[in-house]
């Protein structure tokens, strides 16, 4: 026998090894064996690679075939889970493979939602999708409930003011994102409606009747512009300190606050940024400059302002001031505009529908607003030791801003999801994971089961309670008024303007005070009335339901 033989030139009398030590270790042998001539050996190693290449290959091909296939059967599963556990869910069923998504593109929301638990009960649901669950729920004690347990919104909530103002940690779709700046803002909010040097409504009511007392001699103005412009005061004068209100950029700031309002959502509304669209670009410029006006403000500012203490406290819980690097400084920078930004445009716009929605009330129900004058006629003669406690003892005037939030809320649904665990009810019935969960605020605040027979009617003693009586004064029966209290709205659950459970509004306080005092104010020294000739200038539109956001002309009519 040769000594070539004991060479390792038929591939076939071997098999390659399967791992790389084994290569390695036949490698070795492949040198020791001296009689190979070079050529051989170079050729035999090749092979070698080659053939444990294709076996590696095919192995990691099978690895990752069963990956997918898990990752598939997992996700299938999943699937099945969700639509099994859907199924317990009372609701019309869907024709068709997208669910009842045919539906909702014909009619609205609220009256699907509406036909639907008038034949399904408290919980329904609708498939806006093969796999998109929303679950609408219109009992208050498992809104209650509901409100409470899932504390996540959807993710594409905040995005408007995301894609406007970049990063906002106040509307997070995540609570954990929230949390910390919800509490600061809370508290802060607290101690400033306690201190009337820091926060004083009335210096608000007072600027605003000025400029009223300048309009009011050119005529007419329409409700929806007094009422966004008070609301943006407010808002400006509470978040920027009283030198907002002598600010010459405040009217820019305002108009470009509303410009992007109105835009917001209809850019936030498309899956991917169309950064394509012209119109997007010059949306964006609006959204800078605003950005810049509110550096400036800031920069010239005297008074503290509320959103600069609360990034003070977070940022200096998140890290040490020294240790953090100038990119996360730039960060906590454009968050503190965020947020600014965007509370500036949510309180803006929500207190302006709020007002409007008071202003035209009172006007509809004249013999409300001779009672409320009355009222504030009353408390203003004999005033409280601190002027911000007067509206407290308006109980006339309290009510019906909450009646008025409570017939035409600002928003139609308040919206919230758990991602990751299915939500069980007391009553039994489970939500699956990842369903979106909504209530239809229209529909519990209007329910007739929640409020009355006359739950569609303005009707603002219904937050009231009678005191015994007799004990009202003699001053307050001359004017009719009767010693009323005012009941705690929060008692009713079926009461949401300003949402419940922990997402609900951190500003209601500050909201329900400094508008009441600026209405009071206003109302002190004018009567309200339709122009005549407006749409509403008419008795038998009395009755009607209010229509969402009246815009009529409207008179301060100066009282003696
Ligand atoms: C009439 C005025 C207002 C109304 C009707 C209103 C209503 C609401 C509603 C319905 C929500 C969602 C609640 C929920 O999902 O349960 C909300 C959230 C919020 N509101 Fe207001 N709001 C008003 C004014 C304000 C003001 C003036 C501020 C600031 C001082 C403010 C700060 C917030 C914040 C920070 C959130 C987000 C809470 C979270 O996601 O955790 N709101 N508001």
């Amino acid at each position: 026998m040769n000594d070539s033989s004991s060479c390792f030139t038929d591939s076939s009398s071997f098999s390659a090894p399967n791992t790389f030590i084994g290569i390695v270790l036949l490698n070795s042998k492949i040198r020791s064996s001296s009689s190979c001539n070079n050529s051989t050996l170079l050729f035999t190693r090749s092979q070698l690679l080659r053939d444990f290449a294709a076996r590696e290959f095919n192995a990691f091909l099978w690895l990752f075939l069963l990956v997918i296939t898990s990752f598939l059967l997992t996700r299938l599963f999943n699937v099945f889970t969700f639509l099994y556990k859907a199924r317990t869910i009372p609701g019309p069923p869907a024709s068709s493979f997208f669910g009842h998504f045919k539906l909702l593109s014909k009619e609205n929301l609220t009256d699907v939602l509406s036909k639907s638990h008038e034949k399904y009960g408290p919980i329904v649901r609708l498939w806006l999708g093969p796999t998109k669950l929303l679950v609408s729920v219109k009992d208050p004690v498992i809104i209650q409930e509901m409100l409470i347990k899932a504390e996540n919104k959807l993710p594409f909530s905040g995005k408007a003011f995301h894609l406007a103002f970049g990063q906002s940690s106040f509307f997070s779709p995540l609570y954990e994102k929230v949390r910390k700046r919800r509490e600061l803002l809370e508290t802060e909010l607290d101690e400033r409606l306690m201190k009337t040097a820091d926060l004083n409504p009335r210096k608000v009511a007072d600027f605003i009747v000025d400029q009223i007392e300048k309009i009011r001699v050119r005529g007419s103005i329409s409700c929806g512009l007094v009422s966004r412009h008070m609301a943006f005061t407010l808002m400006g004068a509470t978040f920027f300190g009283d030198g907002f209100l002598a600010w010459p950029k405040a009217a820019i700031y305002e108009e470009l606050l509303m410009m992007i309002a109105k835009e917001a959502c209809f850019w936030a509304s498309y899956n991917v940024t169309p950064f394509w669209n012209r119109g997007f670009w010059r949306y964006r410029r609006l959204c800078k400059k605003l950005r810049c006006l509110t550096e400036e403000i800031l920069h010239c500012r005297k008074s503290f302002e509320i959103l600069d203490h609360i990034n003070q406290n977070v940022c200096s819980e998140s890290s040490n001031p020294e240790t953090k690097s100038a990119n996360d400084q730039k960060n906590s920078k454009e968050e503190h505009y965020g947020n600014i930004m965007s509370v500036m445009l949510h309180g803006s716009q929500t207190i302006a529908t709020l007002i409007a929605n008071v202003l035209t009330n009172l006007i509809m129900n004249s013999e409300i607003q001779d009672k409320v004058y009355s009222e504030i006629s009353i408390v203003g003669r004999n005033p409280s030791k601190y002027e911000h406690e007067d509206v407290y003892r308006m109980p006339l005037l309290l009510a019906t801003i909450y009646e008025s939030a409570r017939l035409l809320p600002t928003g139609p649904m308040l919206q919230r999801c758990s991602t990751k665990q299915d939500l069980r009810f007391a009553n039994g019935v489970t939500v699956p994971a990842g369903a979106l969960l909504v209530v239809p605020v229209q529909l519990v605040q209007k329910d007739d089961f929640n409020w009355g027979k006359d739950a569609s009617d303005f009707n603002p003693y219904r937050f009231l309670s009678n005191v015994t009586e007799g004990s009202g004064s003699e001053e307050q029966l001359d004017y009719g008024i009767s010693s009323f209290v005012l009941n705690d709205p929060s008692e009713n659950a079926a009461f949401l303007p300003f949402g419940s459970g922990t997402r609900s509004c951190v500003g209601q306080k500050l909201v329900i005070q400094a508008v009441a005092t600026l209405l009071a104010s206003l109302l002190k020294k004018y009567e309200i009335k339709f122009n005549s000739g407006s749409d509403y200038d008419s008795e038998p539109l009395k009755n009607l339901p209010l229509l969402q956001h009246p815009n009529s002309q409207i008179l301060f009519v100066r009282r003696n």
